[in-house]
């Protein structure tokens, strides 16, 4: 099985792994056409690319390399390449976004990725305020179905918040995960900590500096559910330090505002991934079998 591959491998795990990545050698604007820019973040612009080959419409991620050890500015090399090790492993899936190539110029490295249109789920919830128990269940299948790929091969995305999820095209509960620049491959048996993440996302686990695994995405498929059903942010605090003591305290509520309307499933759903114990939170394949995803459709008996 995969987890008796992981373990085999894993006591080489710990030699350096070469990097398996090929950065391609021909100049990017040889093979693509800079169109738009779709957005930006604190080291990183996407834009709207066309493969001057096909024609295609394709996304493209240029990522600042930070230049030298002692800079604060851009991305260390070996953390892109974990970026990259960790799209070349999770491609194929069609609820995670895919990677198709890899070019290097002085300043930047280029990942060309697949183009999703429908924008960023926090837009559509935005839009919304909250969405109704139906559209929220549907999205978060497919966001399980992503995270079910992605935990099958050992990743945990480490940063999954609305604004890192897209939608395929508007109006439609078709998502892609994208950012993956947090991502690690996690084998068990290998404790992995870092205190990475956005605060109102991050698990106990996070604030505390234990142990990082699955269940740490699974945290923060509690909040995303929460904040598609009410708009609310269930541990968010005025300040960083009393959102992290909100967060370890696992102090939130289904306020009457926001949750009244709201089904017992729906809160016991959220309420299945709101545990400390990591041990004991709900995992993703539980997550798919719960009622609440799986639909009136299923019979007493697969309670
Ligand atoms: C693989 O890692 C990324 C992929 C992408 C990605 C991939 C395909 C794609 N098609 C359209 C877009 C898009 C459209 C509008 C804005 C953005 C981006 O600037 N914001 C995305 C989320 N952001 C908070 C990281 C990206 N993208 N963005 C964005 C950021 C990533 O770190």
């Amino acid at each position: 099985s995969a987890l008796d591959a992981a373990q085999s491998t894993s006591a080489n795990i710990l030699a350096p792994t070469p990097a398996s990545f090929k950065i391609n050698e021909t100049p990017f604007s040889d093979s693509y056409e800079i169109g738009d820019e779709l957005g930006s973040g604190q080291f990183a612009v996407v834009y709207k690319v066309t493969c001057r080959k096909t024609g295609a419409k394709l996304a493209a991620k240029f990522i600042k390399k930070r230049r030298y050890a002692t800079s604060r500015r851009g991305v260390p090399r070996n953390h892109i390449e974990r970026e990259i090790e960790v799209l070349r492993d999770v491609g194929g899936h069609e609820n995670v976004i895919q990677l198709h190539d890899v070019f290097e110029t002085p300043n930047d490295i280029i990942l060309v990725l697949e183009l999703v249109s429908g924008g960023e789920l926090f837009d559509h919830v935005c839009a919304h305020e909250y969405l109704n128990e139906a559209e929220a269940s549907a999205f978060i299948k497919q966001i399980l179905l992503g995270i079910r790929h992605l935990h099958n091969r050992f990743v945990v995305h480490l940063d999954l918040k609305p604004e890192n999820i897209m939608l395929l095209r508007r109006g439609e509960p078709r998502i892609k995960l994208i950012d993956f620049g947090l991502s690690r491959h996690i084998y068990p048996g290998i404790p992995v900590k870092d205190m990475i993440g956005t605060p109102e996302f991050v698990a106990p686990e996070v604030v505390n500096y234990e142990a990082l695994s699955p269940a740490t995405d699974m945290w923060a498929v509690g909040v995303v559910t929460y904040i598609l059903l009410s708009g609310g942010s269930p541990f968010l605090g005025r300040t960083r330090d009393e959102t992290f003591c909100n967060i370890t305290s696992v102090n939130y509520h289904f306020s009457q505002t926001y949750f009244a309307n709201t089904s017992q499933f729906a809160k016991d759903f959220i309420s299945r991934l709101f545990v400390k114990d990591v041990s004991a939170r709900a995992t993703v394949d539980e997550c798919l079998q719960h009622p609440w995803i799986r639909g009136p459709d299923i019979g007493i008996n697969d309670i």
